[in-house]
């Protein structure tokens, strides 16, 4: 029974042209490894206002420099997370043909992703898999695939935790009422959960990326990762490459933190590299809003006009589908 996706295949198929600058340099043995900011969550809730306000202070500094961040004492269980992991692996265990029965062109729900159908070059095509969820439709997904409640009782808790800071960075914009706004626009049913999967990739097919570097489309995502490590960001201009860390979620800033914050916190560029002996597992949480939601700057003047999470969804789509490749904010700039 074969699992993996034909991605050897598709990418070999593909001219190996038009490299975008950005993507260089891939090899990663000349890049130094850095560790995060690394935030004790702990302290939110210590009682203590000083330590509270310290551990605000650290992520709006982490969200502003970095645009990247990881937390630990975050309120999620270790049992929890190794049972997502476990849930993760027999999902992507099951029969490709399976998988792909649940791929955009064959079924509405569209929860499979592999490659980059719409890739019209090497430099577009991410060597992964990915169930990537709408939460409204996560039942569907359950049935589809037989799977446990794993995945609900995970969106329960991280959705809890993602709220916390997002209300954070929100305050420290020095707007009001972001706390009914957030908890009115931004509810689970509005977010996706991404499970990855990148399987071994021959060194010799050196230009292929895990996946491809990219901008989150969300207001924030957590980050669940496993040890093996292979998470680049761009930090300065130049690629660093991300040390994971068991015992920590990390958290980025996503596009429509970004615009909302009028460029005050960072959506930052990031991607997947390649390994060539070890498969490697994530899963992400989009902190995304309601499709009608208005993504507005909080200050003037604004460096992007106005757009709903709709017509930017829809942007994306329509670029994903006729280049291969996202664009994202730069769409929006005023
Ligand atoms: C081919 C692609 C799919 C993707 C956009 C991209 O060009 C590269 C990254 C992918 C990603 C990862 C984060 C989000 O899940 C996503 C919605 C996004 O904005 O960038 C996906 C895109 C997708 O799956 O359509
Ligand atoms: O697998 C990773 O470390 C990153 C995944 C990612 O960037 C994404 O799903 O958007
Ligand atoms: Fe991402």
């Amino acid at each position: 029974m074969d699992c993996e996706p034909p991605l050897a295949q598709v990418f070999l198929n593909l001219p190996a042209t038009n490299i975008e600058t950005d993507e260089q340099p891939i090899d990663v043995s000349g890049l130094k490894c850095y560790e995060l900011p690394l935030v004790d969550l702990g302290r939110l809730n210590s009682g203590h206002t000083m330590n509270r306000k310290e551990c605000e202070k650290e992520i709006i500094e982490a969200a502003k420099e970095w645009g990247f961040f990881q937390v630990v004492n975050h309120g999620i269980c270790k049992e929890m997370l190794v049972k997502l992991q476990e849930e993760q692996v027999k999902l992507f265990q099951q029969p490709f043909h399976k998988k792909a029965n649940q791929s955009r062109s064959n079924s509405p729900t569209g929860f499979y992703r592999w490659g980059n159908l719409a890739a019209t070059s090497r430099a577009h095509f991410s060597w992964s898999e990915a169930f990537h969820i709408p939460v409204s439709s996560v039942s569907d997904f359950r049935t589809l695939n037989h799977s446990s409640s794993t995945v609900e009782e995970y969106i329960e808790v991280v959705s809890e935790l993602i709220q916390i800071i997002a209300e954070i960075l929100a305050d420290n914009m020095g707007i009001c009422f972001h706390k009914t706004f957030l908890a009115e626009k931004v509810v689970p049913s509005s977010c996706y959960l991404r499970m990855n999967r990148y399987p071994p990739c021959p060194n010799s097919y050196s230009k292929a990326r895990g996946l491809v570097s990219h901008t989150d489309t969300s207001y924030l995502t957590v980050l669940q990762q496993d040890n093996i490590g292979g998470l680049q960001l761009m930090k300065d201009g130049a690629w660093i490459c991300v040390k994971p860390n068991p015992n920590a979620l990390v958290i980025n800033i996503g596009d429509l933190f970004e615009a909302w914050s009028n460029g005050l916190y960072k959506s930052v560029r990031h991607r997947v590299v390649t390994n060539g002996q070890v498969e490697r597992f994530s899963v992400a949480y989009f902190y995304c809003p309601t499709t009608e939601t208005v993504v507005r700057s909080c200050s003037q003047p604004s460096i992007y006009r106005d757009f709903t999470f709709e017509e930017f969804k829809r942007q994306i789509q329509f670029d994903v589908r006729s280049t291969g490749n996202k664009i994202g904010l730069p769409r929006f700039l005023r």
